[in-house]
């Protein structure tokens, strides 16, 4: 125990170095708001999906912190999902680390012992409602923002641990329909699926992400964590037991060039819709 001290206090050091500028963390009474912070929209290269996993590690060592909120700094966007510049011409190292960081931060949200509520105010596309969906709840505000896993409309695949996650939390024909579709929903067309819990005016969304916090909070904790982990560690399980396997597997697929095609493709869509944004 003591020999692991200094490896937990160098994560630690490392957590408080990288935390303030990619994602902060407000401690209240008994939980703590975790808000995404990498502009401009919140895409999850490593060092983002580092820094959420420390996030979280870091409030699961500390004892008066039950739960959390994950949120955004931007309210026009809770993540964009994936860094698409990780996966488009990548070095090969860079691109393994990438992954196991994203199958780490998977691994460390969706089994954590803290309840977790997502707020979702933004947009949610791909990694980002990965993340929600790792969360014991969702809020969603009405309106504008579309949450989903649109990677087939990237010409991409979504792994299979993102869609064991989807077929959890709305089943398996709904999933074939939002993941082999690239499906994007609204708040309320999410409701009505199971993907979202609340769906509600975007200055509710904090307030009640609070309240269905409080009532995972008002359930003794050794029972609501030992259900959590009854009802997720058979999903964890199956990607714990096939990390390196799935690293490969998605590494040889971003390196084909169609993949490698269909991002520059995206990416260039993506920049052109930007640029015209910035004209007008
Ligand atoms: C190979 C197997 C992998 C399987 C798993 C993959 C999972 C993924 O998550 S793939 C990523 C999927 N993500 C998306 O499809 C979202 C793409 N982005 C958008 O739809 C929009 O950007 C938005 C709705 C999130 C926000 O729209 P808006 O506010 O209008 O902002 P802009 O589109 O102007 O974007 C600003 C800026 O950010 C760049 N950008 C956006 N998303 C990404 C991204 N995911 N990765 C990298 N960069 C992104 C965009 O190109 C703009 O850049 P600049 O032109 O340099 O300002």
């Amino acid at each position: 125990m003591l020999r692991c001290l200094p490896t937990f206090r160098a994560r630690a050091a490392r957590a408080m170095s990288t935390t303030p500028s990619l994602v902060q963390i407000e401690k209240k009474d008994n939980y703590a708001i975790v808000r995404l912070s990498r502009a401009p929209v919140n895409s999850l290269n490593m060092e983002l999906l580092q820094a959420i996993d420390e996030a979280v590690q870091s409030l699961e060592q500390d004892k008066n912190i039950k739960g959390m909120i994950l949120s955004s700094t931007n309210p026009k966007i809770f993540s964009a999902g994936l860094d698409i510049t990780e996966m488009y011409q990548p070095k090969t190292k860079r691109l393994r680390e990438f992954w196991r960081a994203f199958q780490n931060t998977y691994l460390r949200l969706y089994t954590t012992p803290l309840a977790t509520v997502a707020a979702i105010e933004g947009h949610s596309p791909a990694g980002g409602c990965l993340l929600a969906m790792c969360c014991d709840s969702r809020v969603m505000s009405l309106g504008g923002p579309l949450i989903g896993l649109n990677e087939t409309k990237l010409g991409i695949v979504a792994p299979f641990w993102m869609r064991d996650v989807m077929v959890n939390t709305i089943g398996h024909r709904e999933t074939e329909k939002m993941l082999g579709l690239g499906l994007q929903v609204n708040a309320l067309r999410g409701k009505e699926i199971g993907l979202i819990d609340e769906a509600v005016p975007v200055e509710q969304v904090h307030s009640v992400a609070e309240k269905l916090l409080l009532e995972w909070l008002s359930i003794p904790s050794s029972a609501r964590k030992l259900t959590k982990a009854m009802m997720r560690d058979e999903t964890a399980q199956k990607l714990r037991s096939r990390l390196d396997e799935d690293r490969s597997n998605f590494v040889d697929f971003c390196e084909t060039d169609k993949v490698q095609s269909a991002l520059a493709g995206y990416l260039a869509a993506l920049k052109k819709k930007a640029e015209a944004k910035a004209a007008k």
